[in-house]
């Protein structure tokens, strides 16, 4: 039975799916401080939070069974990204569910301050008719300054269209192509600032976009110009924009987001008559929030039961064609990793992989991570897809990846060789229609061996009889051998011999065959 410890508030109708599961047992606590969080997190396979919970190193480190952290809506700045990798633990996310929402905030937010709504609406309830206090601005004809175009901002530039404004755009990512279909103009953060009239930021808040408005680019500003925030907290300098209101070059700012949430009761927004303040509303609609937390249920159903998700935010994102391409693979990358790291000693040094056939079509980066992940499970706890890569690097292990262009026997092959200071070993794999998975060559030697189950791996001088030996040790301890296949390159020479059995073969009888004279080295391997 998996646990699911679900934070701040997060939709009930939203997480129906896993209160139905039948394998999930789901809790719902709020307001823990990180003291309460980090003394019962253990008992938790996965955690779902909004942006209230913070999800520190520490919190990471008690979370002893934590398999995932889902964060029901997009920022993860809350989430210690690096910590989980470190961990294993998928971190995902809900990027589409809250874009609609927080657009038509800052929309709201943009007619609010053009027209001193907040301000006028106090007035006129404290009983003052003030009809020329109020007196706003149109946004037809406006020029409005979208920095970070991607889900929210290319929704609100829609918008804007629709209201007559013209729109320039900043995003390192926007194409001429793609802002010439939206209508709207590429930028630069110095053009926005000499043009516009409403300038809103829709950019996650990172160390390049941290201050990226603050006193130089207020100092550039048209006079007048309007400041909305509803992403982040710290991507516009909150001291500046008040210099910046009271010395006459900002006309009006409204902000859902903080630098420090809650802000401190003296923060100078809270009183200033001419910023407007919600607080981080943005995503708190009843439509976003059940659908952020569908979206998260259903990815951290898909981890728990160890089936493939797509929003994983400490992994790179695959495409869906490419995980079509490369799924059944999976099992086969990770049991070549399996057996391979069962046949040395040492501290793996370097990982060699080399794709052949139909798998040179496609970005196989994901298939890589299963075999590193098979090959190091062999030495190291809690390795997973998430951290195997990350791992490897931590140990110093050199992971090549290589493409042949053409496989001369087989429609598509994987070959693995691993390698430490003093051995080193190839396995290569296929997928054959209608048979599944086959390890095709161990070494020089060509095979053909359903990777599963309980094997032997034999190295021997190839001599008549040892088969026989072979067979009679292992019969005489009641070990039945279910399939044998013998590998050799020429005749009386080096040979192997790997045997599947449908038992693990007990030590002592390894011990009695390491002792026949003719065999060089005996290995038992699980798959
Ligand atoms: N107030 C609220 O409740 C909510 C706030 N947000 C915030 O809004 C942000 C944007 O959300 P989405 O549009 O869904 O994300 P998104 O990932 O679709 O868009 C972010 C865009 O910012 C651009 N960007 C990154 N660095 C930049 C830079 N230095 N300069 C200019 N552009 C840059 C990216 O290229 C991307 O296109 C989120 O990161 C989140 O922090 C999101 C939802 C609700
Ligand atoms: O999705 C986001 O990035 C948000 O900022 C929304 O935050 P919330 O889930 O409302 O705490």
């Amino acid at each position: 039975m998996f646990k699911v410890l679900v934070m701040d508030g997060i939709s009930d109708m939203g997480i129906q799916m896993l209160y139905e599961a039948p394998d999930v047992e789901v809790e719902k606590k709020n307001g823990l401080s990180e003291d309460e969080l980090a003394a019962i997190i253990g008992e938790y396979d996965a955690l779902l939070v909004r942006s209230a919970t913070k999800v520190t190193e520490r919190i990471m480190s008690a979370g002893t069974k934590l398999k995932v952290v889902g964060r029901a809506g997009v920022g993860v700045d809350n989430i210690d990204l690096e910590a989980a990798t470190k961990r294993g633990i998928v971190v995902i996310n809900a990027p589409d569910g809250n874009t609609i929402a927080t657009c038509e905030l800052t929309f709201a937010m943009m007619m609010a301050i053009a027209r001193s709504i907040p301000q006028a609406y106090k007035k006129t309830v404290g009983g003052e008719w003030d009809r020329k206090t109020f007196v706003g601005v149109e946004l037809r004809n406006k020029v409005l300054g979208v920095l970070g175009m991607g889900r929210i901002g290319s929704e609100v530039a829609k918008r804007a269209k629709a209201f007559g404004m013209q729109v320039i755009g900043y995003d390192p990512f926007l194409t001429e192509e793609r802002a010439e279909k939206i209508g709207v103009k590429l930028g630069t953060v110095n053009d926005i600032c000499a043009k516009a009239d409403f300038i809103t930021v829709h950019t996650p808040l990172t160390n390049e976009t941290r201050h990226m408005i603050s006193r130089p680019q207020f100092e550039t500003m048209k006079k007048g110009v309007r400041i909305i925030n509803c992403a982040r907290g710290g991507i516009i300098d909150e001291q500046a924009l008040v210099e910046a209101i009271d010395s006459g070059i900002v006309a009006g700012a409204a902000f859902d987001v903080f630098e420090q949430e809650p802000p401190a009761p003296d923060h100078p927004f809270l009183n200033h008559p001419k910023i407007i303040v919600t607080p981080h509303l943005g995503a708190s609609t009843v439509e976003a929030q059940e659908n952020v937390a569908i979206d998260v249920s259903e990815e951290v159903l898909h981890i728990l039961r160890e089936q493939p998700f797509k929003n994983a935010v400490n992994m790179p994102t695959v495409p869906a064609n490419v995980l079509n391409a490369l799924q059944p693979y999976f099992n086969l990358g990770e049991k070549l990793g399996l057996f391979l790291g069962q046949t040395v000693d040492g501290p793996v040094s370097e990982i060699v992989v080399n794709y052949a056939g139909d798998l040179v079509d496609v970005d196989t980066s994901p298939l890589t991570r299963h075999i590193v992940k098979g090959i190091l499970s062999n030495q190291l706890e809690g390795v997973n897809i998430v951290n195997a890569m990350h791992l490897a690097k931590t140990r110093d292990v050199k992971v090549i990846v290589q493409q042949s262009s053409a496989s001369p026997t087989f429609t598509n092959l994987v070959s693995v060789t691993l390698k430490t200071k003093q051995q080193q070993h190839l396995l290569a794999g296929t997928l054959l229609a209608g048979y599944g998975e086959r390890i095709v060559q161990i070494d020089q030697y060509p095979v053909d061996i359903a990777p599963s189950g309980n094997l032997l791996l034999i190295s021997h001088n190839d001599r008549p009889g040892i088969i026989g030996k072979v067979g009679t040790l292992l019969g005489s301890n009641d070990v039945n051998i279910a399939t044998m296949q013998v590998g050799r390159k020429v005749i009386g020479g080096q040979a192997i011999m790997v045997l599947t059995t449908d038992k693990p073969t007990p030590k002592d009888v390894i011990v009695q065959l390491s002792q026949l004279p003719e065999l060089t080295d005996v290995i038992e391997l699980t798959l």
